[in-house]
């Protein structure tokens, strides 16, 4: 008799885009390495691009070169986003996330972790997340915030949505070094509600709460097991 982890069938995931995939851990997590190397890279190359003061003729031999290398990763391509899969050990990975996601040069990339309280992660953004003059654009920050609060409305167990967010910036937000944190205020049924902030070494500098939300189609019976 072999015990299944409690995962809904693949069509029940499929809904929300959310698919099971049977790759073993270990091949994941080579993999992610892999990438992540490559994002970690290319996550340079565009703080470089965006602050370098080399000549013009060296910008267009630049750009040239790497037109080349997007070619050659072009060779062979998902045929549309990365998306999110789990394995039947609870491994997710969702490497294009847009906060999170191992592949994506454009995610910090947040690291979450989760504690007694909710979740925290520690991060530090750079040239590539500036608005204002010096400061963290507030688009960014309602996306970092969005994501702590929706891995902390899951809680590992459940899939949520966000449903509203509201932000309250109380002063601007340094580029640099920065906490953030969420957690659960209350839960109504499908509906969490979790409060989060962004601090500097001075203290907060925005704060959320927002309303996070169980989809009906997507929700798991964590007792669920099925013997095969
Ligand atoms: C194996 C498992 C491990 C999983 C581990 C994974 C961890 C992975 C963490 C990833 C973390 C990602 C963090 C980023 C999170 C996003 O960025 S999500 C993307 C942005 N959000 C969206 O695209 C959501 C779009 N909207 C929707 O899909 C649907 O409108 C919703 C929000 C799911 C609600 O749909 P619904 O389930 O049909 O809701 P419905 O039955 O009408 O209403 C249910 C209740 O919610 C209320 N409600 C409905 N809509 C709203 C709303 N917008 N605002 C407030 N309340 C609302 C209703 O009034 C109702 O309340 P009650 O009457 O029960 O009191």
């Amino acid at each position: 008799m072999t015990s299944r982890p409690p995962f809904p069938e693949v069509s029940a995931l499929s809904i929300g885009g959310f698919v099971r995939d049977d790759t073993p851990t270990p091949e994941v997590d080579r993999r992610e390495a892999v990438l992540a190397s490559l994002a970690g890279t290319v996550r340079e190359l565009v703080d470089a691009a965006i602050r370098t003061t080399v000549d013009d003729g060296e910008v267009h031999r630049i750009r040239d070169d790497l037109a080349g290398l997007v070619d050659r990763l072009r060779a062979s391509q998902l045929p549309g986003p990365a998306g999110v899969r789990f394995n039947g050990e609870m491994r997710a990975w969702n490497w294009g996330n847009a906060v999170v996601g191992a592949a994506n040069a454009i995610a910090p990339p947040l690291e979450v972790v989760h504690d007694a309280s909710g979740c925290h992660a520690d991060v530090v953004l750079g040239a590539a997340y500036e608005g204002p003059p010096g400061l963290v654009h507030g688009g960014v920050s309602a996306m970092l915030l969005d994501h702590i609060m929706g891995v902390t409305a899951s809680a590992m167990r459940r899939t949520t949505f966000t449903g509203t967010l509201t932000m309250r910036y109380r002063r601007g937000t340094p580029l640099g070094p920065l906490r953030l944190e969420a957690s659960i205020a209350r839960e109504e049924g499908r509906k969490v509600f979790v409060v989060a902030s962004i601090a500097d070494a001075d203290g907060v500098t925005v704060e959320a709460d927002g309303i996070f939300i169980e989809p009906a189609g997507l929700r798991i019976d964590p007792q669920e097991q099925t013997s095969a």
